[in-house]
C-alpha cells in the first residue's frame, strides 16, 4: 500500500495550550479530534504543506516551527506517515475555515481516546516537550 505523507501542526499558544480540531464525520477518521494538517502535495516540502494547511483549515499564518516527531501508522485501509511539527510562532486568530469546531487544550487535557490511533505517540511527545 502506498504511504500517504501528512504534515501535522501542533500549534502552541502563549499559555502552553495546543490547538485541536474536530474531523468532519465524512472524512477518514471522522468524528475524532486532530491536530490541523493534511496531505503533502507533489513538489511541496513538509514545511510548505504545514503553512498551506494551517492557512486553509484554521486561518493561521505560520511564523516558526520545530520538528517534533515522525510516525508511521497502518490503518488497514490506509498507511500514513505523519510528520509532526510544533508551531511556536503564528499570526492570526484560529477559526475553523471548514466550519469545524476548534479547542485550545493543555497537554494534560488531551485524551488519546478522542484522537485517531496514530496520535498516541504524538500526545506523549507533546506532554514530554510541553509538560
Ligand atoms: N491532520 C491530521 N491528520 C491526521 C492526524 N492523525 C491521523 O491519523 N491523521 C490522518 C487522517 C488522514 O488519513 C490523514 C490526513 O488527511 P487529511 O484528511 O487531514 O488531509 P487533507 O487535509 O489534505 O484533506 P482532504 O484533501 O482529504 O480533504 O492523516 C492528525 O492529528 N491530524
Ligand atoms: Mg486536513
Amino acid at each position: 500500500m502506498q504511504t500517504l505523507q501528512v504534515a501535522v501542526a501542533v500549534v502552541v499558544d502563549g499559555e502552553g495550550r495546543v490547538l485541536v480540531a474536530l474531523r468532519p464525520d465524512d472524512k477518514h477518521q471522522g468524528g475524532r479530534w486532530e491536530f490541523p494538517g493534511g496531505k503533502v502535495e507533489d513538489g511541496e516540502s513538509v514545511t510548505d504543506a504545514l503553512a498551506r494547511e494551517l492557512a486553509e483549515e484554521v486561518a493561521l499564518e505560520v511564523g516558526g516551527t520545530e520538528p517534533l516527531l515522525v510516525i508511521e501508522h497502518d490503518y488497514g485501509d490506509r498507511h500514513v506517515c505523519l510528520d509532526v511539527h510544533l508551531v511556536t510562532a503564528y499570526r492570526g486568530e484560529a477559526t475553523g475555515q471548514e466550519g469545524q469546531p476548534l479547542r485550545w487544550l493543555l497537554p494534560a487535557e488531551l485524551d488519546a481516546d478522542e484522537f485517531p490511533a496514530a496520535n498516541v505517540p504524538i500526545i506523549a511527545a507533546i506532554r514530554e516537550r510541553l509538560g
